[in-house]
């Protein structure tokens, strides 16, 4: 951190203002102060490594230098990372990613393989399969991703067109591309990076297509690196984000691998052919619905940083005037510029409780699959499918919100919230496209309302289907549990609505798949409801049980946080409350205050909510929101990185601009 006398004078007197521990709060946001300390610990290891600092803004390289100073980075943080583990404990996901994102300046071309490979070989491989490549893949001996998306086809995975067929003789798979469509596209890495791929691919045994399976396959030389015969491999090139990820795309023409590279934890294949089926066939997409569950904490991450950047500049940046003759203000004093950076605080709170909820359902159901049981799999789906859509939209949106906030220096790539949305938007599609995934919630939902209708009891994250079904509703009252059970009636009410679509249509003679997409858009609406419910109700619950344990300053502003996101999402979504709960016009004039009055007690603890994120500046890496405030200075000092100013006149000027200058006619 910066020291007090460089510090920008009004960042001074917000964190002066302040009514809480910051460092309490940093403890709690975190999860335990053991983590933060770990993380602190890790930081100032990675960050004083002078290999990972830049002589030049990696904006200025080209794509190639990119990917070459990414990766050199990412070895760098490999080693080190693996080192930290030995002597200290093994560093958490997040801690991992956030301190990356420091280093490289944007996504780890090792990304896959940290966060999907190692992962599948885990909850897909027979114990024998992790023997043997778990070790060797986490000292990063051989190197993975995870390919499943093609050129054709990344939603509708029974669509996917590399076949793997089973050679009886050789006891092999042989992997095949037949189109150009079955090409994997998209896969982290895959570039010019991993050596080895876990590749999804339809079965083939006699003849006889069996669906989507995994195998892991080594696609180059661990010596040479060359790509190995029948394979073809590429990088797909520059995004609008995500341009150090090295995705990739992979054709294959008879490649043949051995039976024991099908990971077999659920389904087997046995030397003769046969086919043996498991416990459940989605279960061979259990590495998506964990990174679904990872894209919550991502998500809240993600607009930390933004929500960071653009509330330190906000108090930074005075312009215009309140009153004739007065001071220009700090724009962080206008209520418009609270009203759009306090949601992003809130929200983050939001996801990051949620996040913690939804993982423990997660490990739990990992628990009961273990032991054979797998009742609650379609509930985890469904949240999982739900809360990723909805957190990941929410994410690019409010990250854009911050952009937008910082008015033109938020145009800046120097400002990093260019580069940060990029991240956000990309985890709309990734991992399940948003439509899609809020389709597949709604299936649930569907089938949890025909079960609440029929009197049977329902998994707990739909069970206010139930409440919703007595007609005696109470009078509103504006309290967060009220609240919160509006908006249980809102997600129960186009619930009920889009069932009765689906119904509608199917009476009129339409087969239920075209009475499902003439309703989907009632769907979506039904399952976009549901995921506010619960985010409204998890958070409430979670906020409720870290206050108990929290100093009063820090229980207050966290009340103060989970009040605002329940009233501002009332307020967002007036006209549903309207048609589907008790709320009165009264009730909205009321809640209209009470949001101006929870802006008001935010205002004072802003800089230090965001001071409590605890991001580092390696980490943010923008002109507008280091701890210091710096702003105007850090603006300048990098326009003048710009290789245009490295010296007073450009080539160009003598080779192109003079001669057009002297031709040019009056
Ligand atoms: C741990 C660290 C994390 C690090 C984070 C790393 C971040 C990495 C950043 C970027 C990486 C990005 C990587 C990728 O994008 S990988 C590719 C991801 N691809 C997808 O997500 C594809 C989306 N499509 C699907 O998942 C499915 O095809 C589908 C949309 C769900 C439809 O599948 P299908 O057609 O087979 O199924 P149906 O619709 O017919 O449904 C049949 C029943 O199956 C149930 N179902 C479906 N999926 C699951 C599942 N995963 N688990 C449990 N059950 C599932 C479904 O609900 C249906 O049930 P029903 O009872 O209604 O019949
Ligand atoms: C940055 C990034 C990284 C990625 N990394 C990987 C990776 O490492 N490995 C990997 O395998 N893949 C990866 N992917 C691929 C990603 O998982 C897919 O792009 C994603 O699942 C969406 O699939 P799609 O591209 O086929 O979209 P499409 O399904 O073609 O979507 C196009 C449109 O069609 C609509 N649509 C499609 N189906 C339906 C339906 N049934 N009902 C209603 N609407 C529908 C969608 O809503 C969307 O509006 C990555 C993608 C990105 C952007």
């Amino acid at each position: 951190m910066a020291s007090a006398l460089k510090v920008n004078k009004d960042l001074v007197r917000e964190r002066q203002k302040c009514t809480f521990d910051v460092k309490e709060l940093t403890y709690i946001w975190e999860g335990g102060r053991e983590f933060t300390e770990e993380r602190q610990r890790y930081e100032n290891i990675v960050y004083s490594v002078k290999e990972l600092q830049d002589e030049v803004p990696e904006l200025y390289l080209s794509h190639k230098e990119r990917y070459e100073s990414s990766i050199r980075k990412a070895c760098i943080l490999q080693r080190l990372q693996n080192e930290y583990g030995k002597k200290h404990k093994v560093l958490n996901t997040r801690t991992i990613r956030l301190v990356g994102y420091g280093a490289i300046r944007d996504i780890s071309p090792f990304l896959l393989h940290n966060g999907m490979f190692i992962q599948t070989i885990e909850g897909q491989g027979t114990p024998e399969q992790q023997a043997e490549w778990m070790p060797k893949a986490q000292a990063m001996q051989i190197i993975g991703t995870y390919a499943q998306t093609e050129l054709g086809h990344g939603t509708f995975l029974r669509g996917l067109e590399t076949t793997a067929t089973y050679d009886v003789k050789t006891e092999e798979f042989i992997l095949n591309s037949p189109t150009l469509t079955s090409h994997k596209w998209w896969p982290g890495g895959l570039g010019t990076t991993v050596n080895h791929c876990i590749v999804a691919a339809q079965l083939y045994i006699n003849g006889k297509k069996h669906g989507i399976h995994l195998f892991m396959v080594q696609i180059r030389d661990l010596e040479t690196h060359m790509p190995l015969p029948g394979i073809n491999v590429g990088e797909i090139g520059p995004k609008l984000g995500f341009q150090t990820a090295n995705n990739g795309f992979l054709g294959f023409k008879n490649v043949r691998i051995p039976r024991k590279n099908m990971l077999m934890k659920n389904n087997q294949v046995l030397n003769d052919g046969t086919y043996v089926k498991g416990m459940n066939e989605k279960l061979t997409y259990g590495t998506m619905v964990l990174v679904r569950v990872s894209i919550v904490s991502d998500a809240a991450n993600v607009i930390a940083r933004a929500a960071t950047i653009a509330v330190r500049y906000a108090a930074v940046r005075h312009q215009s005037q309140l009153k004739a003759n007065e001071p220009e203000v700090q724009i962080l004093d206008y209520l418009t510029q609270q009203h759009k950076l306090f949601i992003a605080i809130a929200t983050s709170h939001a996801f990051s409780t949620t996040y913690g909820w939804l993982y423990k359902a997660y490990l739990q159901v990992v628990e009961d699959l273990g032991k054979g049981k797998q009742d609650h799999l379609p509930e985890l789906h469904a949240l999982s499918c739900c809360l990723k859509a909805t957190c990941s939209r929410d994410s690019a949106a409010i990250v854009e919100q911050c952009r937008l906030a910082c008015g033109g220096h938020g145009y800046m790539a120097s400002s990093s919230l260019p580069i940060v949305y990029g991240l956000a938007t990309a985890s709309v599609t990734y991992e399940g496209e948003h439509t899609v995934l809020l389709l597949q919630t709604a299936r649930y939902l569907m089938k949890a309302w025909q079960m609440a209708l029929q009197g049977k009891v329902l998994a707990p994250s739909v069970s206010y289907l139930v409440d919703s079904l007595k007609s005696n509703k109470q009078s509103w009252q504006n309290t967060p549990e009220f609240i919160v059970k509006g908006f249980q009636h809102v997600a129960a009410g186009k619930i009920k609505d889009a069932f009765h679509a689906i119904q509608k249509h199917v009476k009129a003679g339409k087969d239920y798949e075209d009475a499902w997409n003439l309703a989907s858009v009632q769907l979506i609406k039904a399952s976009e409801a549901h995921s506010r419910a619960i985010l409204c109700d998890v958070f409430w619950r979670g906020t409720i049980i870290k206050s108990s344990t929290a100093s009063p300053g820090v229980a207050a502003v966290l009340d103060h946080l989970v009040q605002l996101y329940i009233v501002y999402w009332a307020l967002e979504t007036v006209g549903d409350l309207l048609l589907y709960s008790n709320i009165t016009k009264e009730d909205i004039a009321v809640l209209k205050v009470k949001y101006e009055e929870l802006l008001a007690l935010i205002r004072p603890n802003a800089v230090g909510l965001v001071d409590a994120f605890d991001i580092r500046d390696e980490v943010l890496n923008s002109t507008l929101g280091s701890y210091d405030g710096r702003v105007y200075e850090r603006l300048m000092e990098e326009a003048m990185k710009s290789p245009l100013n490295q010296e007073p006149v450009n080539q160009s000027f003598h080779k192109y601009l003079k001669p057009f200058m002297k031709r040019a006619k009056l």
